[in-house]
């Protein structure tokens, strides 16, 4: 690797130091996060988990650029954080244009990174596919169930293929089989194409999987309390399923399972 390469990947491409998001009025301040510190260097998948209200979207918000930091300083890649700069985001909801059909909202998508409008209809029928949605491209939105408009979405931002992409709870409205499946899908494809991700979730089955490292979060205020480093293969030929059945796969989760209770 030429020494330019080998300095970019040791460089963060999220560094945020002493950031404090706070909500409400003067009179009523509500503080989401207090002081909290991350670095996250390319090609990491890192996972957020926490009790419900301990700032976990706040923190993705600050990285994605929709929220600014009352105090501390945030960056991605050295810049001010700002939506629209190139990071894939994927929300709660899918969040799609309900005027177009699955196709159009992929075509959009595409037409904005500047793919030809030739080459659009396969590369829509091949993002279909993996997210287990085949030649649905021509159904609207809302004829779709929320768990397909999630598959939709969770598609529309892998069309990018973003070197950061942010997801927040993205498979909680997910059948179990379905849930499996975009796991795998999204653990291989990031690390097939070094993408950095920011991930959060309420599982700890499913920060183990997925994460190369996870950071666990507590509320009053929102902080990060303690960090799990997962030592688990990451090669895209890595054999998902029997990693989940592994033992090393159900010491970590139970040893993060106990940490989130402490
Ligand atoms: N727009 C807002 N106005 C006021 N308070 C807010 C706002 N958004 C979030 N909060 C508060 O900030 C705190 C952190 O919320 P946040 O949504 O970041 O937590 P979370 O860990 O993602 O929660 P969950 O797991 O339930 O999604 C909570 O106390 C929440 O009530």
């Amino acid at each position: 690797m030429p020494r330019t390469e080998v300095a970019e990947a040791r460089e963060a491409v999220v560094d945020l130091a002493g950031v404090s998001v706070r909500y409400g009025s003067i009179r009523q301040p509500v503080t989401a996060l207090e002081g909290v510190d991350l670095r996250i260097t390319a090609g990491e998948f890192v996972v957020l988990v926490g009790p419900s209200g301990c700032g976990k979207t706040s923190l993705l918000r600050v990285v994605a650029g929709f929220e600014r930091p009352a105090s501390g300083r945030a960056r991605v890649r050295g810049e001010h954080p700002r939506p629209g700069a190139g990071a894939g985001v994927v929300f709660q909801q899918p969040r799609l244009f309900p005027w177009r059909t699955v196709g159009g909202n992929l075509g959009f998508a595409l037409a904005r990174l500047g793919v030809p409008r030739a080459e659009r209809p396969g590369r829509i029928d091949e993002l279909l596919e993996r997210v287990g949605l085949p030649g649905m491209a021509g159904r609207r939105t809302w004829e779709l169930s929320g768990g397909q408009q999630q598959r939709v979405a969770i598609a529309r931002a892998l069309a990018a293929e973003p070197r950061l992409l942010l997801m927040d709870e993205p498979f909680a409205a997910l059948d179990a089989l379905t849930r499996e499946r975009l796991q795998e899908e999204v653990r291989t494809l990031a690390g097939r194409l070094g993408t950095t991700v920011l991930f959060v979730t309420h599982s700890a089955e499913e920060a183990v999987l997925l994460g190369s490292r996870v950071l666990v979060m507590a509320a009053g205020p929102g902080r990060v309390v303690a960090e799990l480093a997962v030592g688990l293969p990451r090669e895209p030929d890595t054999d998902v399923p029997a990693l989940r059945a592994s033992p090393e796969f159900a010491r970590l989760r139970g040893r993060l399972a106990r940490t989130m209770r402490g």
